[in-house]
């Protein structure tokens, strides 16, 4: 388990001391994927390095497995830090190392002995689906390759935590979601805490149990990936979202619309449709539907209707209430005119 309590990181600069976390209290639970997103500047790097003390913290605690890094002695920490995997954007290879000496470095650096290497080695290879390139250069391979020997050599020594620091921002899509789904067979296989920081929504949608929003060095939301998708309690979340689940309908689509307009969500298994079409049976309202889509995230569904009503005041209400009764959220979006 990963404990952060009132994490604050500032810099000293030349032109004033700047703030890249602000107080930031999180836990992570032992064998979660939990997904940190923000834009550029948010303070999703200086946390993350705040982690395994890249970034020394400027003030709070960072607790993992019950053990204060912050409080260790550089014999202590070298040794915790062992049990902290880590990869990045741009993978950090040795280009003058063959895959396999890449990988065995880190093993080497931690006084692993001799013999122990070539096995170790080759499992992790095998593990990351490169044991065919373990001759092989770095500049010869491609990014998701080069991705999977970072995370060979994350995992070379056992770590109970692994910290990916846009692991997959230089990918493209397909070879991202290889490797998110290779990091999820790890964390499944081997029951590692992952980290991981993003801009992208889609990463965490794919993996992540849980997440964090980021603004401005702070937290502004938290919770588990399916309920911060079904109920997004700020701007920000929504945009974000919006990036990888639409919610709307075009402006000029809105423009045209005369009744009630309004978003349903249905979460879990419910099957939205079914409702819906007994809804309009019941009540004296018409249904014109601009939008509808079942989302899978974390493999639950999550149904979203964007629908215009039209019909007395009286009947629109209740035939809100009738949906709201078979445990859909709904949203008035426009009363109507
Ligand atoms: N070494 C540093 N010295 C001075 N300021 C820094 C340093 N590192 C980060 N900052 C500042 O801290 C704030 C948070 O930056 P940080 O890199 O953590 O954000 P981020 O969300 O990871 O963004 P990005 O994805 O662009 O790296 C920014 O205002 C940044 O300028």
């Amino acid at each position: 388990m990963i404990e952060i309590e009132q994490l604050t990181k500032t810099y000293k600069t030349k032109y004033g001391t700047v703030t890249g976390v602000d107080n930031v209290s999180l836990t992570v639970g032992e064998g979660e994927i939990f997904g940190i997103v923000g834009y550029s500047g948010a303070g999703k790097s200086s946390l993350i390095r705040c982690i395994n003390l890249l970034e020394r913290p400027t003030s709070g605690v960072i607790r993992i497995g019950g053990t204060d890094l912050t409080k260790l002695g550089s014999g202590q920490l070298r040794k915790s830090r062992l049990k902290i995997g880590m990869i990045f954007q741009h993978f950090y290879l040795i280009s003058q190392k063959t895959v396999y000496d890449n990988v065995a470095f880190a093993l080497r650096a931690a006084g692993t002995p001799a013999k122990k290497i070539r096995p170790r080695v080759e499992e992790l290879l095998e593990m990351v689906g490169l044991a065919d390139k373990r001759d092989v250069f770095p500049g010869q391979l491609s990014g998701g390759q080069k991705q999977r020997v970072g995370i060979a050599r994350a995992l070379a020594n056992d770590p109970t935590v692994l910290l990916c620091d846009e692991a997959t921002s230089a990918l493209d899509p397909n070879t991202t979601l290889s490797i998110l789904r290779l990091l999820k067979e790890i964390n499944r296989k081997l029951n590692i805490t992952i980290v991981l920081i993003t801009h992208e929504m889609n990463v965490v949608k794919e993996i992540c149990d849980r997440m964090a929003i980021m603004q401005g060095g702070r937290v502004i939301e938290e919770g588990a990936v399916y309920d911060v998708f079904a109920s997004p309690q700020t701007e920000l979340t929504r945009e974000f979202i919006s990036s990888v689940v639409s919610f709307d309908v075009p402006e000029q689509v809105l423009a045209s619309v005369r009744g009630t307009l309004v978003r349903v969500l249905f979460k879990g298994d419910v099957a939205g449709e079914g409702v819906i079409a007994d809804m309009l049976q019941r009540h004296a309202v018409k249904g014109n539907f601009l939008h509808g889509a079942i989302e899978y995230i974390q493999e639950r569904p999550l149904g979203i209707f964007i629908m215009e009503l039209t019909g007395e005041r009286g009947a629109v209400t209740d035939a809100l209430e009738y949906l709201q009764s078979r445990r859909a959220a709904v949203e008035v979006m426009n009363h109507g005119r």
